[in-house]
C-alpha cells in the first residue's frame, strides 16, 4: 500500500471510532484529547480562575410556580414576562414533581451510558428523525470538531406503547422512568406555555382559530439525555457548542454539576444549579412567535476534568402540522412584523441540513427593518 493510502485509511479508521461517541473514546483510557475535539483557539472556553469565580457565575431569574397557580398570579407573570426578555432563561422551583421521578430519570440516564459499548451502540443511528438515537458531538454528520457530549434522544411524540418498546430495554426501569418522567413534564410544560402566552397578552379568548391553544399544549416533545463525560484537556473543548434550541420552550434538568453557560450582556455566564429545579429557556419558535420580545438566547457547556455530567432537557415545539410565524395578535403599527413565515417541513430541513450552530435559523427567518 501506497504511504498516502496508508495515512488515509488509519484517519478513516479514527473518524469511525468517533462516531462511537466520547463514552467509548474515554474507556480507553486517553490522557490528552485527540485534535478531533480541539476547538480554535477563538471558540475554547476560558475557564476562569477560583478568585475570579464570582463573577461569572450566574443566579437567574428565579419563578415560582406555586406562586403562579395561586392569588400572586400577576405579579409572577410579570417577572415571567422580564425573565423571558431579559434572559430568554429562567429557573423554575417548586413545580410540583416530586423528587423521586426526578432522581428516577437521572439515575437510569446514568445507568445506560454505563452499560457496554454494544449495549447501548444498538441504538446508533445517524438518522435525525430517528425516533430512538443514540448519537455523540452536536450533529455527527457534519461537525469538523466534535464536542464532548454523547447522548439518548427519545421522541415522546403520542406516548404509545409502540413508541415506548423501541426506548431502550436496558436498564431495566429506562422505559418506565422517562414515560413517567415525559407525561409529568407535559403536564408542567403546558401549563407554563399557558402562562408564557398569558404573560404576552394573548389569553385563551383571543386565540383565533388559525393559532389556538390546543396547537401549543399538543405540540411535541423529544427527550434528550445527555452525558458528558469527564476530560482531560476541558479548557480546549466544550460539551455543547454555543446553540439555541429551536422548539418553544426547553424545560432542562441538570445534576449537581455545573457546566451549562449562558450568553448575558455579551459574556458567558455560568448557571449555578439549585437542587429540584428546572432551568427553562426560550426556543427559536418562542422567539419568533412572540415576534422577537422573548429571546431565544445562545448557550453552551463546559465539562471539567474530575466529574461528569448528566442533564435532561425536554424540548417543546408545536406539532408538525404548524406554522411557525409571529402571532398577528404581536403585531402592529409599532411592532412590524419581524419574522418570516415558515412551514415545519422547511424548518425540519433546515436543521438537518446545516450546521445548526449560533442562531443561524432564526437569522435566515429575519425579515429585512
Ligand atoms: O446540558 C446542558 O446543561 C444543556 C443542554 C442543552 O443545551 C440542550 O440539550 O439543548
Ligand atoms: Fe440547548
Amino acid at each position: 500500500m501506497c504511504p498516502t493510502m496508508n495515512i488515509l485509511s488509519v484517519e478513516k479508521t479514527k473518524e469511525n471510532e468517533y462516531q462511537k461517541g466520547v463514552r467509548h473514546l474515554c474507556e480507553s483510557g486517553i490522557t490528552r484529547i485527540p485534535k478531533k475535539y480541539v476547538l480554535p483557539i477563538s471558540d475554547r472556553p476560558l475557564i476562569v480562575k477560583k478568585q475570579e469565580k464570582n463573577d461569572e457565575n450566574l443566579n437567574l431569574p428565579i419563578i415560582d410556580f406555586a406562586q403562579l397557580q395561586g392569588p400572586n398570579r400577576c405579579q409572577v407573570l410579570k417577572s415571567l414576562a422580564k425573565a423571558c426578555e431579559e434572559y430568554g432563561f429562567f429557573q423554575l422551583v417548586n413545580h410540583g414533581i416530586d423528587s423521586d421521578t426526578i432522581q428516577h430519570i437521572i439515575e437510569v440516564g446514568k445507568k445506560f451510558f454505563e452499560l457496554p459499548f454494544e449495549e447501548r451502540a444498538k441504538y446508533m443511528s445517524t438518522d435525525m428523525q430517528a425516533p430512538v438515537r443514540l448519537g455523540t458531538s452536536f450533529n455527527q454528520n457534519k461537525d469538523g470538531v466534535f464536542c464532548w457530549r454523547d447522548f439518548l434522544k427519545l421522541s415522546c411524540h403520542s406516548l404509545s406503547s409502540d413508541l415506548i418498546s423501541l426506548w431502550p430495554s436496558s436498564p431495566i426501569d429506562l422505559r418506565e422512568a422517562a414515560a413517567n418522567y415525559s407525561k409529568q413534564t407535559i403536564f408542567l410544560y403546558q401549563l407554563l406555555i399557558g402562562a408564557i402566552l398569558e404573560s404576552l397578552g394573548i389569553v385563551k379568548e383571543h386565540i383565533n382559530d388559525s393559532q389556538n391553544l390546543k396547537e401549543f399544549e399538543d405540540g411535541s416533545q423529544l427527550l434528550v439525555l445527555n452525558c458528558y463525560p469527564c476530560c482531560p484537556e476541558p479548557d480546549l473543548t466544550l460539551g455543547m457548542p454555543p446553540h439555541s434550541d429551536y422548539g418553544l420552550l426547553t424545560l432542562l434538568l441538570q445534576d449537581e454539576v455545573k457546566g451549562l453557560q449562558i450568553q448575558h450582556q455579551g459574556k458567558w455566564l455560568t448557571v449555578e444549579p439549585i437542587p429540584n429545579s428546572f432551568v427553562v429557556n426560550v426556543g427559536d419558535h418562542l422567539e419568533i412567535f412572540s415576534n422577537g420580545r422573548y429571546k431565544s438566547v445562545l448557550h453552551r457547556v463546559l465539562v471539567n476534568s474530575s466529574k461528569s455530567r448528566i442533564s435532561v432537557a425536554s424540548l417543546h415545539s408545536l406539532p408538525y402540522s404548524s406554522k411557525i410565524q409571529p402571532s398577528p395578535k404581536l403585531i402592529n403599527e409599532s411592532n412590524p412584523k419581524l419574522y418570516k413565515d415558515t412551514d415545519f417541513a422547511t424548518f425540519l430541513e433546515y436543521i438537518s441540513s446545516y450546521e445548526h450552530k449560533s442562531k443561524s435559523f432564526l437569522e435566515s427567518r429575519k425579515l429585512p427593518s
